[in-house]
């Protein structure tokens, strides 16, 4: 993406944003409100962007047909997904697989294959309302990886999982081959534990990327946290909460 500019009514939410991305997993660090979300449905395509370019895999994303041709290639898990309730698990998927135009004689095969990758095929024929909330997590998993696209695009994927979920989480993710992936979480431990690059995203721009360790090395010794990333991450949220504030 060139110059992206995204908002709401009269107010811009991202400002003039320039992003490359590639295989490998890019984490998403911001506070509440920063934007992360708003940048997720805008790489999604869900919103078409105010100003700037957006391309995906090498097409820009401007017309009705670009926009379709994009989303085959776009997995794309928001934060407060939706389902129909009365639907089984493996409907739920195979529905995503047809959204995206997986072809017909591929989604079935690629439905098993996300399930499996979630560890939910023994649920398959369950109905989604009666799953638990870290279930219905996986399940959303499930459909953003199904078909294997080239992007995906995880707004907080690891929320509600237990610790031992979020260790088969991340054991996914890095099983994942020739995937651009956008993870944006809270929780800083995800990020240490897998991405290359990392953003922080403030005020609708970035303030910091770079590997984990460079953000852990711009701790200061009064940062707080629990651990160097932590600390880097909070250190680069007060120099960037202070250069506003002059
Ligand atoms: N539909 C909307 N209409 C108006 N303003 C919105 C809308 N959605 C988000 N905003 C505003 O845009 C800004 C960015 O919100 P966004 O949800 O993208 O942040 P976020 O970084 O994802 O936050 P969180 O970590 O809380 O999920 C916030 O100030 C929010 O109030």
């Amino acid at each position: 993406m060139t110059g992206l500019v995204q908002g709401y009514g009269n107010r811009q939410v991202i400002r003039g944003m320039d992003l490359v991305l590639g295989v490998g997993v890019f984490g998403l660090l911001g506070p509440n409100g920063a934007g992360k979300t708003t940048l997720f449905r805008t790489l999604a395509t869900v919103t078409p962007p105010r100003g700037g370019s957006l391309e995906i895999c090498g097409e820009e994303v401007l017309s009705e047909a670009s926009v379709r041709r994009a989303r085959r290639n776009i997995g794309y898990l928001p934060q407060d997904f939706t389902f129909f309730p009365s639907y089984s698990v493996y409907d739920f998927v195979r529905y995503c697989a047809w959204l995206r135009d997986v072809p017909e004689r591929e989604a079935d095969g690629a439905t098993r294959l996300a399930l499996e990758k979630v560890d939910l095929a023994d649920r398959a024929k369950a109905r989604m309302k009666s799953l638990s909330g870290g279930m219905v997590r996986r399940a959303g998993i499930a459909s953003a990886i199904v078909g294997a696209p080239r992007l995906l695009l995880l707004d907080e994927p690891t929320v509600g999982l237990d610790p031992a979920q979020r260790l088969e989480f991340r054991s996914l993710i890095r099983s994942l081959r020739d995937v651009a992936v956008v993870l944006s979480t809270h929780l800083v431990e995800d990020v240490a534990a897998l991405c290359d690059d990392v953003a922080v995203l403030t005020d609708g721009g970035f303030v910091f990327r770079g590997t984990p360790a460079d953000l852990a090395g711009r701790a200061a010794a009064d940062s707080f946290g629990d651990s160097p990333l932590e600390r880097g991450y909070m250190a680069v949220l007060g120099q960037a909460g202070r250069a506003a504030a002059v």
